[in-house]
């Protein structure tokens, strides 16, 4: 058995892990940190998992917690990753970082957006960013896996396939997307209660957001361009659900292409052939946030407008599952050696 402990366990993304691995059959739960609820049962906070797990919160004793666990999941805030992933590397245990200390390869971007300094710019270079449809070779051999933001997870599936295949201008992509409240965690928050949320839409960190550099660094690797010269724009939407999140992509052709869109189809579904989580809509069939509702499952919809010659891709996941946790699961099964799909198999809720 693996065993598994997880920081930040009382977290939305940390109650999900534990959803998810009580039913993984290779995995033990054997920590599980809370400041505010240590020595409470898990249960206490999350009572829809009685009766699935037995363990008590647990405080943040870095040393205690990765001693027990053969792999760490970190479920924390910015910025508090690095002792935490410090102790993995240095212990042999493997991590997977579910935040974003490790997701910008560059200290300088990562600190230029989040405007806090990295304290390990040195374990940057080895972190690899845990897209496993994009990097499972070298997630396989990883010590520590950034595991991608929810934004950037549907992003990227859906602009994947086009990229350095000379189709479309992968540098000028302009991505319009809405996220579900739980994607903003459970902290407390103004801008998350219901009165704010309920019946309302409203876009948010419009050209500021924190995922445009992870997103604009991993198309240009893919594309074979510079980070430095990419012009992605990206617009995140709060929506008045719960999970859930739709990204809608604008690739423009390049000069004199039109592809027709079965051609572009035929490509995607070459690209993600051999994916398990993976699904390309036939013409016509735009995917919906509730089809991933509680599953790792994303759904890809695309068509080009040969009017404006742009190609217009859509995809759906699940922010706190593909987006997350069980993306981070995937990543874990990776570095394990495991099935990928393991403990992942569940189709999504619906209605
Ligand atoms: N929600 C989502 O859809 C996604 C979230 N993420 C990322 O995953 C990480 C966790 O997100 P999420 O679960 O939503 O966050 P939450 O705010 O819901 O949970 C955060 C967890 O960290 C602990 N924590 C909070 N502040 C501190 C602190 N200062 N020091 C130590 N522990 C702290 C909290 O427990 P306690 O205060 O008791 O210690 C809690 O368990 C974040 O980095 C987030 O950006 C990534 C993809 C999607
Ligand atoms: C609705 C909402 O607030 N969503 C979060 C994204 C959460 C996530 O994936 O992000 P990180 O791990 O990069 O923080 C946001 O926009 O900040």
């Amino acid at each position: 058995m693996i065993r598994a402990a997880i920081v930040g366990a009382t977290g939305y993304t940390g109650a999900e892990l534990v959803r998810l691995l009580t039913r993984h059959r290779e995995v033990e739960l054997v920590g599980l940190t809370s400041r505010q609820y240590a020595d409470q049962p898990y249960t206490t906070v999350y009572p829809h998992l009685s009766g699935q797990v037995d363990l008590n919160c647990q405080t943040q004793d870095i040393d205690a917690v990765t001693d027990a666990a053969d792999v760490l999941f970190l479920a924390l805030p910015h910025g508090l990753s690095v002792p935490w992933v410090a102790a993995c590397v240095g212990k042999g245990k493997k991590v997977v970082d579910l935040g974003a200390d490790f997701r910008l390869r560059r200290a300088a971007v990562y600190e230029q957006w989040y405007r806090v300094t990295h304290e390990a710019p040195e374990l940057l270079a080895e972190a690899v960013y845990g897209l496993p449809e994009l990097k499972r070779e070298r997630i396989r051999t990883a010590r520590i896996v950034a595991n991608p933001g929810c934004y950037p997870t549907a992003s990227l599936l859906s602009v994947a396939p086009l990229c350095g295949q000379g189709i479309v201008r992968e540098d000028r992509l302009i991505i319009d997307a809405k996220s579900g409240a739980s994607g903003a965690g459970r902290n407390a928050n103004v801008g998350n209660l219901y009165g704010e949320v309920n019946e309302n839409v409203k876009a948010y960190n419009v050209a500021k957001h924190r995922h445009n550099p992870e997103i604009e660094q991993e198309v240009a690797e893919r594309a074979g361009l510079d980070p430095d010269a990419m012009a992605i724009t990206f617009t995140p939407h709060l929506m008045p659900m719960t999970r859930g999140i739709l990204a809608t992509v604008y690739a423009d052709l390049k000069e004199g292409l039109r592809p027709s869109a079965e051609e572009v189809r035929d490509l995607y579904r070459q690209f993600y052939a051999n994916e398990p989580f993976i699904h390309v809509m036939d013409e016509g069939v735009w995917p919906q946030t509730k089809w991933s509702y509680g599953s790792n499952h994303a759904f890809i919809g695309l068509t080009v407008e040969g009017r404006t010659g742009r190609i217009i891709i859509t995809t759906a996941i699940d922010n706190l599952v593909k987006g997350a946790s069980g993306q981070a699961i995937q990543n874990m099964n990776l570095l394990f050696g495991l099935p990928e799909t393991t403990g992942l198999e569940a189709a999504g809720i619906y209605p």
